[in-house]
């Protein structure tokens, strides 16, 4: 779904980002750990066309989209969820997520659009059909994360890129975000950047470890918590026993 090749991203002499080979297949749950300042976020960047790469290529589906900006990305089936989540504060839930929905509908659809029913369908399966209603500037944090994940599925992604979706979240909240992130169907391809272990071990069928820049390593959770490289540059990030 998502593959890198040779890929980077210089500021000046810091290579943000260093010649990473990366293949998110479709389908899969595919985690990128590293410590702060790894390059996680940069690289999430390069996938989602935020940032344009200085070295190497980005290809979606087979197709390179090197010089695809995100709205073009976009409508080519990449989705994501930022640190920091972008939802209209004023607007309610339900809102956010028609308006997401909107550029993947057929007309039709958006003809029929007051028929709501998809939509709170989907805020339901994440758990947050009681706030439909609710402007998303009065949800709490740990709500606003999953009407972040509700707004990045309505637009219909193939590939939905994951920034720290558990920062700042109880343990509470932590599980009913994995019990969302169940919901996600096999046609997405989700590469989740994450700190947090438990989370990485329950969701993630592949994990890719990234340190100053470059990768490390790339196998089961299991796999990587068991690698020396792993321990020595990442202590404890998967919780290794
Ligand atoms: N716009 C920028 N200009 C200069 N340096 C940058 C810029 N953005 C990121 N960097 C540097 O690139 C490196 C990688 O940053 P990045 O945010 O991608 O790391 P990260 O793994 O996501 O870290 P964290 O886990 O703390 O979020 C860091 O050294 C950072 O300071």
């Amino acid at each position: 779904m998502l593959e890198l090749r040779g890929t980077g991203r210089a500021y000046g002499a810091l290579k943000a980002v260093d010649d990473v080979d990366l293949t998110v297949h479709a389908g899969a749950r595919h985690a990128l750990i590293g410590p702060n300042g790894a390059g996680k976020s940069t690289l999430l960047h390069l996938a989602a066309g935020n940032l344009r790469p200085t070295a190497g290529r980005v290809l979606l589906a087979g197709r390179d989209v090197t010089r695809h900006g995100p709205a073009r990305r976009a409508r080519l089936g990449v989705g994501r969820t930022f640190q920091t989540p972008a939802l209209i504060g004023s607007a309610d839930c339900l809102t956010n997520v028609a308006l997401a929905a909107w550029p993947a509908q057929t007309f039709r659809a958006r003809w029929l659009r007051r028929d709501h029913a998809p939509h709170l369908a989907r805020l339901d399966a994440l758990g947050l059909a009681d706030d439909a209603a609710t402007p998303a500037a009065a949800l709490s944090h740990g709500r606003r994360r999953l009407l972040e994940l509700a707004v990045a599925l309505a637009a219909s992604p193939r590939l939905l890129l994951l920034d720290e979706p558990a920062a700042g979240l109880t343990d509470d909240d932590v599980g009913l975000l994995l019990t969302a992130l169940g919901t996600i169907g096999a046609e997405v391809a989700v590469l989740l950047v994450e700190h947090h272990q438990e989370l990485v071990r329950a969701f993630a069928g592949t994990v890719t470890v990234l340190h100053q820049g470059a990768v490390v390593t790339t196998g089961t959770p299991a796999e990587v918590a068991a690698d020396p490289r792993v321990r020595e540059i990442y202590q404890g990030a998967l919780g290794a026993a």
